[in-house]
């Protein structure tokens, strides 16, 4: 019998973004698991194509995979792909710093999932985007909010509230965010999958 599709990641906030943007639609059809698998160096789509074949590799069977990028644009699109050590090392004032001495505060956060069905299969992806500021930190993460989210200014915020991800409802997140953008993309596909 062929397995389930598996969404790999070890990140239980990405799941749970999945879930409150989809619904219950495929909590039945798609399962979860975390494996260990490396992210290489390269472009948001390189790393994505990379890391949802070893992840197909692992399983033994179709996956989805999720990677973040936060691409500074003064900094020709770093950290990139490479935000998560970043965010650990520096943290909030320490990604602020980065900027300190550029005029341009600009932003892209980028959510590539990628679908690979199977050991040495290709790999689809499915790239989300949102435009935003590189702000000191604001809000407390009251709606779940994790990681970043605290100094991401959406340009649509500039011009309305000022709000971070962090002041916004999960729900405004959501209806904006590279997440929400990329997981909007997936769904008709999934959805074509299980048929
Ligand atoms: O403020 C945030 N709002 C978001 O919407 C968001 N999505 C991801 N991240 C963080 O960006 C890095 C990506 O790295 P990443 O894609 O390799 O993820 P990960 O290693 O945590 O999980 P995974 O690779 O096992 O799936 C990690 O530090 C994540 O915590 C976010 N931060
Ligand atoms: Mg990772």
């Amino acid at each position: 019998m062929t397995k389930p599709i598996c969404f790999v990641t070890g990140n239980p906030n990405k799941a749970r973004e999945f879930k409150h943007i989809v619904g219950d639609e495929f909590s039945s059809s798609i399962v979860h698991q975390k494996f260990d698998v490396p992210e290489i160096q390269g472009t948001p789509s390189e790393v994505a194509i990379a890391k949802a074949s070893a992840a197909a590799a692992a399983y033994g069977g179709p996956v989805f995979t999720e990677d973040v990028s936060l691409c500074f644009h003064s900094l020709k699109g770093l950290p990139g792909p490479y935000i998560k050590d970043f965010f650990t090392k520096l943290g909030h004032d320490g990604l602020n710093n980065m900027l300190a001495g550029f005029e341009d505060k600009g932003v892209t956060a980028m959510c590539v999932f990628a679908y690979c069905p199977g050991p040495s299969e290709p790999v689809t992806l499915f790239i989300g985007e949102c435009e935003g500021y590189v702000v000191p930190a604001r809000g407390n993460g009251n709606f779940g909010a994790f990681g970043w989210d605290p100094i991401f200014e959406p340009v649509s915020e500039r011009e309305g509230e000022g709000r971070t991800f962090a002041q916004m409802s999960a729900e405004d997140k959501h209806a904006i965010s590279h997440r929400g953008n990329a997981v909007r993309k997936v769904v008709p596909f999934i959805r074509s999958l299980l048929q």
